[in-house]
């Protein structure tokens, strides 16, 4: 489980954070819905420890990143930006590399960078160099990476951004099984369809603070729309910054 607790951060003039409270749950797909400028990636980033809040407390399973930043991790994976890959690397090395990296021993990463080759279909790539991966290819090395040491949370910050039509289907069967194993999965989004398709829970932020929170119909229902789109608008009071 992931949760913030009036989480308040200043960058420069920007408010980017401002008391933002919400819970993500075990078993379930989160989407952090705001427009551009909304605050998404800075709660990402204090969710990891990149960032250090200025206010409030953000939790992994419980444990406060801030003060035990290591044991939170363990229980958190982070997508990476799938073009950004080590080219040199096989999928095998570059899975195994962050495994020992999130704390296993070289014996357990290689047990843990077969099962999580086995559970993204990798078997065919996996010792390959990743240069000249398609983007299928690349998404599923770095969603392995991010599972590698089975952390029962996963955050993905605009994980579709760039991937074509099958490399999106794919990230979104693959979010379902995580789900579907009990992983808490949380992710930012601005585009409206890919939330609707996939969270049970939708949190809509805008300048830093939570505007909303509840399924996909639970907002509609609230904001009196039919669609998920309308519903947005009308909650944060702009379309600035919104993809369809
Ligand atoms: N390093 C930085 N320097 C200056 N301002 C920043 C920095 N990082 C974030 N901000 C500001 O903080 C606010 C929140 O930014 P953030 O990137 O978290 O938004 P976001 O919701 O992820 O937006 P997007 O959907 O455009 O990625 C914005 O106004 C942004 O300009």
């Amino acid at each position: 489980m992931i949760e913030v607790k009036h989480l308040s951060k200043r960058i420069g003039d920007v408010q980017a954070l401002d008391d933002l409270s919400f819970k993500a749950l075990n078993g379930q797909i989160t989407g952090l819905l705001g427009p551009n400028g909304a605050g998404k990636t800075t709660c990402l980033r204090t969710l990891f420890g990149l960032l250090q809040p200025d206010d409030g407390v953000a939790e992994i399973d419980g444990i406060d990143v801030r003060k035990d930043p290591i044991a939170a991790k363990q229980q958190l994976g982070l997508f990476p930006d799938p073009f950004g890959l080590y080219e040199r690397l096989t999928p095998r090395e570059y899975i195994s590399y962050f495994a020992e990296l999130s704390g296993l021993s070289k014996a357990q990463a290689k047990d843990a960078t077969e099962r999580a080759i086995q559970m993204l279909k990798l078997d065919d790539i996996a010792d390959r160099r990743c240069k000249g991966f398609s983007q299928g290819q690349r998404m599923k090395t770095a969603l392995a990476q991010a599972i590698v040491h089975q952390p029962t949370n996963v955050i993905l910050d605009e994980p579709t951004r760039g991937l074509d039509v099958m490399s999106t289907r794919l990230l979104r069967s693959n979010l379902q099984q995580l789900k579907e194993q009990g992983h808490c999965v949380l992710f930012s989004s601005h585009v409206m369809q890919e939330v609707a398709a996939l969270c049970d829970q939708v949190i809509v932020m805008a300048k830093g603070k939570v505007v909303a929170v509840g399924s996909p119909e639970k907002l509609c229902e609230m904001a009196g729309e039919t669609s998920l789109e309308e519903a947005f608008i009308k909650l944060i009071g702009s379309d600035e910054g919104i993809a369809a």
